[in-house]
Parts: structure tokens; sequence; C-alpha cells
């Protein structure tokens, strides 16, 4: 398929994944503007799978380069971290990435580059039912061999609390030892060290024996307090992280806050502890993540410094809605937002906005916009997104206080839902693609994003120099209070991932998922009929219909259809292009006007003209290209005749020398009739018709 497709338009050929990269790929050798290609649908509708694929098409135009298997390399090294078993997909995607692939002039992969968005930290300390922790811990037990286990101290699945609270450990389909060879190979592809490989594993080690340790709660000054029960995963930890055990134990069970310049240090009760714990769990599991990331870009930018034209492909996480949504949901859902609202600019906004600019009849169609819901999440000055970021900064803010707020400010917006009462920490908002009920608690903790003083003690005191290379930044932060918060990131970078698509020339792949039992060939025809809905395919195959999908500049148009009427002239020597455009479609299409239409500098089309227009193309192409074949072949025979000619010229020379007359006369004779039947049988050469016909084809 990749050699199918890989010279052909949009359209050439029926709707493949390949035809939108071949066409992202001419279009970046033609053109200096990036491209981008945005995938996007429910989770399990096929969004990485189809990132994938698309990456190893454009990795296969060329010659497949050590570049090109760096960049494969690095999928299973991210799906193996990045990627959980979930109710909706058994390998889905708990973070979104951009991939961005450089090609230089010759339209070879130059390098590549990975940005990644919002890991869901909170499934390392708990996963729903039937979903599991990130694959790579379940692939580690599996895959490392038993001395390795043992350097690790680590032991089977079961084991660890953090990996069976959603109540699986497998995953069907999927075979852990192969898919640890894979992430081992891919790791060594990628130029990790031994040591660095070792660091990680023994990163994800102590994160599995954090998920273990248990508390006694006691009393302390008279108030409630913790202490962390004395056990093996204890030891294990303080051995792997080589972190100082006092230290270690406080951050655990103790607060240090900074009141008016004054240290004021408070104990934690036992549910607070396990916070702590978690808390420090998953800060350690996303700076490995975002260390691993760090590395592969290292190898697979291959140095470039300035920014080349790219084709991007975005595979962020799907819309989401679940039984119970929370504060990742909500980030999610907002991406998606961004994304609908990216495409419905592109699909129907732009697309009016052309027709009027253009100067063409047209009757504005009827379309559905989120940009609202969008305003309400994350636009003007006070949107959702603020008031959790004020909230969060605020010292005595609270989940609770964060839901008053935004019932006060949005009560009235028609796509915000209140809580039914004050006692149920939640509000609804009516997304593009329907209702979702966010569950507040929680939300605060999990937007603070950052570590607390005792924990950065314990990092920068530890005697791992690994562990403390991944918190380089905070270490270095000397600004306490200021830091930025975890949404206030996220819009930021979603922002700037929007700025950098509108920068972009965009395909979109909308991914249909047909059903929700994970089965192949099963279609689901009222969900399959949702989805269309939603993500506004009905109302884009109706501005389609309507309106003119095919459109060329003249120039374009010109030059792929002057071929269809014998004498145009190239379309650079055309001065009134329109009317060169208007005759061509006369002659072609038989019509004056009307499902076609010419505006300022383009020409707009319905697809069945275009249709016509590509078929008497491919006509003329395979008509030409007989008679090209009879000429070549008619060449050949001339070719042969003439050495025919020669050989028998060869051979009178010798009966002339060596004969006698007589015999000569003879020979002589069968030679001249041999001459005159060869040349009575030759083609007449017309080269300059095949001559013409060649030029034709160029063209074409
Ligand atoms: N093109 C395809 N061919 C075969 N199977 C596919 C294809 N696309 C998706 N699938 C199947 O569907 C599953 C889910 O696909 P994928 O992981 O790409 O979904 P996703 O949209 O990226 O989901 P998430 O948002 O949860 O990451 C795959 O594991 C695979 O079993």
């Amino acid at each position: 398929m990749v050699n199918t497709y890989r010279e052909k338009r949009i359209g050439d050929l029926p709707p493949h994944l390949y035809a939108i990269g071949a066409q992202s790929y001419q279009n970046i050798k033609l053109d200096s503007q990036g491209q981008c290609i945005i995938i996007s649908g429910e989770s399990g509708a096929g969004k990485t799978e189809s990132t994938k694929l698309l990456v190893n098409f454009l990795a296969n135009l060329n010659e497949r380069s050590s570049l090109c298997e760096q960049i494969i390399s690095a999928n299973p090294i991210l799906e193996a971290f990045g990627n959980a078993k979930t109710t909706k997909n058994d390998n889905s995607s708990r973070f979104g990435k951009y991939v961005e692939i450089y090609f230089d002039n010759c339209g070879k992969v130059e390098g590549a580059c990975i940005n990644h968005y919002l890991l869901e930290k909170a499934r390392i300390k708990s996963q729903n039912i039937g979903e599991r922790n990130y694959h790579i811990f379940y692939t580690m037990l599996e895959g490392l061999s038993q001395q390795e286990k043992a350097q690790l101290k680590l032991s089977t699945t079961c084991h660890y609390h953090y990996l069976k609270n959603g109540s699986v450990i497998t995953c069907e389909g999927r075979d852990e030892t192969q898919e640890f060879e894979q992430v081992k190979s891919g790791l060594k592809t990628l130029n990790f060290s031994q040591k660095d490989i070792l660091e990680i594993f023994k990163l994800l080690s102590a994160i599995l024996h954090l998920g273990n340790l248990t508390y006694n709660s006691i009393t302390a000054d008279n108030m409630e307090a913790s202490e962390v029960v004395q056990c093996e995963h204890l030891d294990v930890i303080l051995n792997l992280l080589q972190v100082v055990k006092k230290d270690f134990l406080e951050a655990l069970t103790q607060k240090t806050m900074f009141i008016g310049g004054n240290k004021v240090v408070s104990h934690v009760s036992k549910d607070q502890a396990c916070v702590n714990r978690d808390g420090f769990s998953m800060t350690l599991y996303s700076h490995v993540f975002s260390f691993i990331l760090k590395q592969i870009n290292k190898i697979i930018s291959n140095q470039i410094t300035s920014r080349k034209p790219s084709i991007g492909i975005l595979d962020i996480f799907g819309f989401e809605n679940f039984a119970s949504n929370s504060f990742e949901q909500l980030c999610i859902n907002f991406a998606n937002e961004h994304l609908q609202q990216f495409f419905v600019e592109h699909i129907f906004k732009l697309e009016q906005e052309e027709y009027l600019k253009e100067g063409i009849k047209w009757q504005n169609l009827e379309f559905r916009d989120n940009e609202e819901v969008l305003v309400l999440l994350g636009g003007g000055q006070i949107n959702v997104m603020t008031l959790i970021d004020d909230e969060t900064k605020f010292p005595k803010g609270d989940d609770k206080g964060l839901m008053v707020r935004t019932h006060q400010h949005f009560v009235q917006h028609k796509s915000f839902l209140p809580s039914k009462s004050e006692a149920k920490l939640e509000f609804g908002i009516r997304h593009y693609a329907g209702l979702v009920r966010y569950r507040v608690d929680g939300f605060i903790e999990k937007n603070r994003n950052s570590l607390s003083a005792d924990w950065l003690n314990v990092v920068k005191t530890c005697g791992n120099e690994f562990l403390k290379s991944l918190f380089t930044k905070e270490l270095s932060s000397t600004a306490k209070g200021s830091k930025t918060s975890l949404i206030m990131q996220y819009k930021l970078s979603l922002e700037m991932l929007m700025a950098t698509l509108h920068s972009c020339n965009p395909f979109f792949i909308r991914c249909i998922k047909p059903n929700n039992i994970k089965k192949a060939s099963v279609f689901n025809h009222i969900l399959c009929c949702q989805q269309l809905q939603y993500l506004g395919i009905m109302d884009t195959a109706k501005i389609r219909r309507a309106g003119y999908p095919i459109r060329y500049s003249y120039f374009e148009f010109i030059q792929r259809y002057r071929i269809l009427v014998p004498g145009t002239p190239p379309a650079h020597k055309i001065q009134n292009s329109k009317g060169a455009a208007k005759k061509i479609c006369q002659s072609v299409l038989h019509v004056e006007s009307g499902d076609f239409q010419f505006g300022i500098t383009k020409i707009f089309l319905k697809l069945h003209h275009c249709n016509i227009l590509e078929s008497e193309r491919e006509k003329l192409f395979t008509k030409s290209a007989i008679i090209l074949q009879r000429y070549f072949r008619a060449f050949l025979r001339k070719k042969r005749m003439e050495k025919m000619l020669n050989a028998a010229k060869v051979i009178q020379r010798y009966w002339r020398a060596y004969k006698p007359r007589r015999d000569y006369i003879v020979i002589q004779r069968g030679y001249l009739r041999l001459q005159a039947s060869i040349r009575s049988r030759q083609v007449t050469h017309k080269f300059k018709k095949l001559k013409n016909i060649i030029i034709r084809l160029q063209v074409g």
C-alpha cells in the first residue's frame, strides 16, 4: 500500500491513511509550509494505530535510514511507559503526543521530535475496576530475569498494591515478555546507556515498594498523626533511592510550611500520609517518563537546530466520559474542545469565508459550533481554568470553594450545569460530544502539582545521582509559592500546540470506534452514528455536498488539465488564466457554469466534475501509453533490422572477397531479396509524433 499511494494526491485513489500521508509529503516537498495531521476520536477508536501507520509510511518513502529505525523504535517504549489497559481500550495512551518529522530538501527524513502532553499521573496510585497501571510495570516483572529481579528487589505482580487495585493484572492478547524485549531493544537502538536503563528500573521498583508502605495512626503533641510501619519495603526504598531515612520518614508523615518566613512543622493523619506517599510516587514516575522522552528526542532530533518544515502528527487522548470523571477528564476534554474548534474553523468558518473572499455565489450553512464551551473553559478573563488556578493559589482554597465560585460565575451559562445539591461536589459541562459531570473533590490537590519542601529536601540530600538529576529544575528553583499550577501549564502548552497547528496546513483524520466491546469486525450502528454526529462529520458532509470540496488555483488547474485541450500552453505563459480554465471546463465538461464556479483566484469544483476531468486525463494517459508502447516496439524492431542489414552487408563483403564470382551472384541475389523484404516491412518512424507524446506525458 505504501507503494500504491506514495506518489498519489488525495482523491486519486480510494480514501486511505496513506493518501493523507502522501499528500502531506508532496506538499512539504513543494512548499515550505509545515503540514499537520490531526487524528481525533474516542478512546479506543484507533488514533495511536493510525499514528504508527503514518510514521511508518513516512519513514518508508525513502531508503530506511538508521534514524528512521530510531524514530520507529521510540514507539514501543512510549507505549510501555505511557499506555495502559482501560475499560475502553486495552492499549490506551494516557498522554497526548505531537510527533514532528523533519525533511531535508530532497525529501529525506532529517530528524524528528516528540512533544508530550499531560501524562495521567493518578493511574500510578489507583486504577478503576478492570483497568491496570502502566504496561511497563507488568512487562518488566514478566520480562526481567530472576537475577535482575533479585538485584532490583522485585517479586511478582500480585505482590504490589499499585498494580492490582483495578482487580486485573493481565491483559488479553499481550505478550509481556515479548513486549519487554521490544522495549529493551528500543532503548538500545535509541542509545540509552546500560546504566541509565538500570537506574530507570530501580526507580520503577522503588515506586512499587512505595505503594506497599503502610501506616499506623498515632497521637503526637495531642494531635492525630501517623507513623510508617517498619517493613522490608522501607529498607528496599531507602536502598534504591539512597535517601536519608529520617528525612524520608518525615516527608511521609509530616508537613512543613513557611508562615511569615517561619518554618512550621505539623504531623499529618494516616490518610494524608498516604496522599504524601502517592504524590511522591506519581511525581517520580512522571519525571522518569519525561526523562525518557528527553533522551529519545536528543537522539531523533538528529541535532537539528533550525526549525525546518515538518509533518506533525497529533495523537492526543480522545474525549472521555466515565461513570466518574475528575480533573484529568476535564483536561482531556478541554484539549478535545480545542481540536474540535480547530476543525470547525477549518471546515466551516474558513471554508465559508473563502467563498466570500473569492466572490462566488454561496448561501451560508448552519453548523454546530463549540466556541462557547471553549470560552467557558479557557477563554476570556474568567473561565473554569482560571477559577481552578485562583482557588489553588488561595491559601485556604479548597474543592468546595471552587465549586461555589464556578457556580457563582457560570450558573447562567448554557453549557454549564451546576451541582444538584450543595453537598455534592460536582459540576457539569455540555461538551460538543455530550454532557460530562465532573467530581470536583481532589481538583485543588491535583492542580497544585508541586512537591512539598519535605520531599525536595529528601531528593536534595539523597545519594542517587540519577534521581537528583530528574529534579534539577525543582531543586534549582528558589522562588517558593510562585510555581505555575498544573492547569495553567497545561493550558499554556495547549495554546502553544494550537499556535503550531494554526501555522500548518491541516489534514484531519477522524477515527470512529465501531463498538464498545473491544472486538474486531463488530459495527454498532447507533454508536457509529453518534460519533459521526458529534464529530461534525454529518455537517461536514453537508457542507462538502453543497460546497465545492475541490479547488485549484488557476495555475494548478491549467497545469493539470491543459493536456485535455490540445493547444493549451503551459500555465505560466497564459495571461488570462481564468479564461483558459473556463475553456478547459467548457470543452471537457460541456457545460458553461452551474456546478462549478470561478472565483477571483481559484476554480471551485464538485467531486463529480473533478471525477470527469480525472477520468478524461486517465484515458488520455492510457491511450498515450499504448501509442508510446507501439512506437517503442517499432523502434526496437527497426534497431533489430538495422543489425540484420549490417550483417547482410558483412556477409556480402565476405562473399565478394572470397568466393568465385558465379557463386557470389547467386548469393547476392538472395541477399538483395532479403534486404528488400526487410525494407518493405520497416515501419515509418514518426519521431516527431513520438516526441510530442513524450512531452504530453511529461506535462501530465
Ligand atoms: N487500523 C487498525 N487496524 C487494526 N486494529 C486497529 C486499528 N486501529 C485500532 N485498532 C484496534 O483498536 C485498538 C485501539 O486503538 P488505539 O489504541 O489506536 O486507540 P486510540 O484512539 O489511540 O485510543 P486512546 O485514546 O485510548 O489512546 C488497538 O489496540 C487495536 O486493537
